[in-house]
């Protein structure tokens, strides 16, 4: 209930007046109806004047002017609603805690969003509104006249609701099971959409793609034989409907021939207001059983939407700089029962340069993001200047950090909103970062310039200039913590060299940790700390390392015998 409450707190004046155009609608398409019972018979006897047809003329002008003025709010707010459950996701998103984050994949969350933002909108638009403001008021005021009208003739119609009722109830319960499998079915197909065309390259050189579109394939069968069974099952509704006035008008006519006490104006009234009467029912039953299966994909989105909070994002003490030391104090961290990092200790002092290196899976990155305050240690503690990083406001850290992961660090925009994001920033303040970071030569070739779009995780561009790209950012960045979690592994030895001078000289005063596999670009570091299968097996100066640990100096071994035999 809190997201549709968000939703109609945002859109309030449009529902008010959508609410009140509503109403006057139903009445307006009884009262007609009611009227054209005083014409016929006006003309059956005679006694109709100009005044009463100029003022049916001026009823019916104002129901049709009011039927198209509605249109405004009704489409205006069908789409602001629907884009606000949207938009709800993307604020999910920006808040939700990491280790979530981690378990959701694009496809299936685009279309659980996509299926979620339109169930939100078919409850709060396509149901309550239209129950509120049409089908209430339309029944209620044709009950009204018919029973001006004719007393029994309403009675009847209880009848016949309860015959819709019970009806509706036994058709919804198949109903729910097809959603369910449409749904499932919709969030598969899009999952192989979705990582065909972002893995496109992967799965072509693997051949991969038939195997993809047979498995698409079977959840498109499942989709189209769902949604087939439910269309056929709406539409009975329909039928049912249609067969129950038919019998209903059938009955009437018998009824006047029988008891003769109704003008002819009457008659035809009574057949227009009862399929008033009963179309809304007929509608109701439909959306109700749309709100019902709708409920479904709402479940799952706000199932997404509630997902766990990063409640330390703005929670906690201010991060205070400078930065004198980071503590690292007895650090555990599992992945599930999958122990990661085992009783760390270590000390990062402010303005130091320090490297973890290590063989592949041994924990580095995980710590990377523990001290970011992505993942949550199980065990131990970790100190900024001893205070502990739990209580610390991670807004306020990240305002003073620089993060360059090691999944793609650049995102589908410009080449200038890569560096600045929506930062204004001097031609002269980007020429320096490019000319620093080596892509002066790229950006010589792109018509745009720093307009240039790079694509969907910088498809545009290469693996070096992706990385040189997203350390250009740090020109326009003020950070007292700089992580770099290998971001010059795809530059060659000679451009690497260059940048990392050129980025080290740029933040020369912040404290860096850098995750690196190659030894080289890390020579100059203060201090090399060495991971194996989660725990740290030595620390020092490159040089000493090489003297005195003979795990850092087998790493250092391989690594030579691996670019001489490249050279060969
Ligand atoms: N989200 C996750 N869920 C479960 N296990 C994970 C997850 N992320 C990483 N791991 C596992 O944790 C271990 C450590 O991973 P981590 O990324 O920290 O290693 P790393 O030392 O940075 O490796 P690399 O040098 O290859 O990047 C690995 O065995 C990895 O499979």
């Amino acid at each position: 209930m809190r997201y549709m409450k968000e939703v109609l707190r945002n859109n309030k004046i449009w529902i008010v007046v959508y609410l009140f155009i509503g109403l006057f609608n139903a009445f307006m398409a009884n009262y007609k109806a009611d009227y054209f019972q005083k014409i016929v018979d006006g003309l059956t006897d005679r006694t109709i004047t100009v005044y009463g047809i100029l003022f049916y003329g001026a009823v019916l002008f104002v129901d049709y002017g009011m039927n198209y003025l509605d249109e405004y709010p009704s489409a205006k707010l069908g789409n602001e609603i629907y884009l606000d459950f949207k938009l709800l996701a993307l604020r999910t998103i920006g808040r939700m805690d990491y280790s979530e984050y981690q378990t959701l994949g694009t496809g299936k969350l685009v279309q659980q969003i996509e299926n979620g933002a339109n169930a939100g909108k078919n409850v709060l638009y396509d149901f309550w509104f239209c129950v509120a403001r049409n089908l209430l008021p339309t029944i209620l005021f044709s009950l009204y006249f018919i029973w001006k009208i004719d007393r029994t003739i309403t009675y009847f119609l209880f009848a016949g609701y309860i015959v819709v009722f019970l009806v509706t109830n036994l058709l919804l319960n198949g109903l729910y099971q097809i959603k369910e499998k449409i749904l499932t079915g919709e969030e598969e197909l899009n999952h192989f959409l979705v990582r065909g065309f972002m893995e496109m390259p992967v799965f072509r050189m693997k051949h991969q793609f038939p195997n993809e579109v047979k498995k698409a394939l079977e959840a498109k069968r499942v989709i189209v034989s769902s949604k087939v069974k439910m269309t056929m099952i709406h539409e009975a509704f329909f039928t049912i409907f249609a067969l129950l006035v038919a019998c209903l008008d059938i009955g009437i006519l018998t009824y006047v021939w029988k008891n003769n006490h109704l003008s002819i104006g009457s008659v035809v009234a009574l057949i227009t207001l009862i399929d008033n009467a009963y179309t809304p029912i007929a509608i109701f039953n439909v959306i109700y059983v749309q709100y019902k299966l709708n409920k479904t994909a709402w479940l799952r989105f706000t199932g997404l939407l509630d997902l766990k909070e990063d409640t330390q994002l703005e929670q906690g003490m201010d991060f205070a700089e400078p930065l004198n030391e980071i503590r690292i104090e007895d650090v555990s961290f599992s992945y599930g029962s999958k122990e990661v990092l085992k009783c760390v200790n270590l000390t990062i002092k402010g303005g130091e340069k320090i490297a973890f290196v290590g063989e592949s899976g041994s924990g580095k990155s995980t710590l990377i993001k523990i001290l970011l305050g992505l993942l949550k240690y199980n065990d131990g503690n970790i100190l900024f200047d001893d205070k502990p990083l739990k209580d610390i406001s991670l807004e306020s850290l990240y305002e003073k950090v620089s993060y360059l992961s090691q999944d793609t660090p650049v995102f589908d925009g410009t080449i200038k909103e890569n560096l600045v994001f929506d930062n204004e920033a001097s031609e002269a303040d980007i020429h320096v970062s490019l000319e620093k970071t080596q892509l002066l030569s790229m950006l010589a070739t792109l018509d745009k310039g720093v307009e240039t779009r790079i694509g969907e995780k910088g498809t545009c561009l290469s693996g070096g200039e992706k990385q040189r790209l997203a350390l250009a950012r740090l020109w326009f960045d003020n950070p007292d913590i700089v992580v770099l979690d290998e971001a010059t592994s795809a530059l060659d030895n000679v451009t690497e060299g260059i940048v990392m001078k050129n980025v080290l000289e740029q933040i020369n005063h912040a404290t860096v940790i850098a995750v690196a596999h190659r030894l080289s670009s890390i020579r100059e570091f203060d201090r090399i700390v060495i991971f194996r299968n989660g725990k740290i097996v030595g620390s020092g100066t490159f040089e000493e390392l090489l003297e005195s640990n003979s795990y850092f100096f087998e790493l250092y071994r391989k690594e030579k015998e691996n670019s001489n035999s490249m050279v060969m």
